[in-house]
């Protein structure tokens, strides 16, 4: 598509606000979403008991946040509810359980990840986004996606993650498509966990990285 590939790597999640926006200029209506995470990240500033923005994003890309309030002005609603798919989710709040019902959102959590394995898992959400595989997809995953023994500096480790191999495999996969225009590889925070675990999450996330651009194993 192009040939154009933007990667962002983050940083708190909250970004994707901003990248997701960018790729839905291009892409506009086409675009969909594959979000990796163990949080959905979709309270509204309403619905937050943190009060952290990173637990937001995806309640303004999808306009279920008012429009127009500083300071997020400049952001509009781009993303469609049925083209967003979850992979990887454990830890969601009441209110954003009630969202997902509300809208219908596709959502694979660690319990369909045990049940069908994650060849299936990733193929049906491909088969939700793009039946035809023909649409241009924006990766963002969240490092806390994996268990915290696979990717240990970040700010909200979940036990019960994502192993080595199902994170690099999603990448296989989705790169595999021909489809994957933009990634977002984020939550990785240096300042957390020691000196092995930092070296840990940053090696397994630039080798998520490199799977994502078409690095195999043979
Ligand atoms: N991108 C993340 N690490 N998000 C964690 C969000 C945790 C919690 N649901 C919150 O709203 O604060
Ligand atoms: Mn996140």
């Amino acid at each position: 598509m192009a040939g154009k590939f933007a990667l962002t790597l983050g940083g708190d999640h909250s970004i994707a606000m901003g990248t997701i926006c960018g790729t839905a200029e291009k892409y506009g209506d086409d675009l969909r979403v594959i979000w990796i995470d163990a949080h959905p990240d979709i309270n509204t500033p309403e619905t937050t008991e943190s009060g952290n923005l990173h637990g937001c994003p995806l309640s303004f890309l999808l306009g279920l946040t008012q429009e127009g309030q500083p300071p997020f002005q400049w952001l509009k609603a781009c993303l469609k509810p049925e083209h967003l798919v979850y992979i990887g989710l454990r830890d969601v709040d009441a209110p954003e359980k009630r969202i997902l019902r509300q809208h219908n959102i596709k959502a694979f959590s660690m319990h369909e990840v045990d049940k069908y394995g994650i060849g299936k898992v990733v193929e049906m959400a491909l088969q939700h986004l793009s039946p035809n595989n023909d649409k241009p997809i924006h990766l963002s995953f969240d490092v806390d996606a994996l268990d915290p023994s696979v990717a240990p500096s970040t700010g909200t480790p979940v036990r019960g993650g994502l192993t080595f191999r199902e994170g690099h495999y999603i990448c296989e996969a989705i790169h595999e498509t021909g489809c994957l225009v933009a990634m977002d590889l984020v939550e990785v925070n240096p300042h957390l966990s020691d000196v092995h675990g930092l070296h840990q999450t940053i090696t397994v996330g630039c080798s998520l990285v490199r799977c994502a651009l078409g690095e195999t194993l043979l």
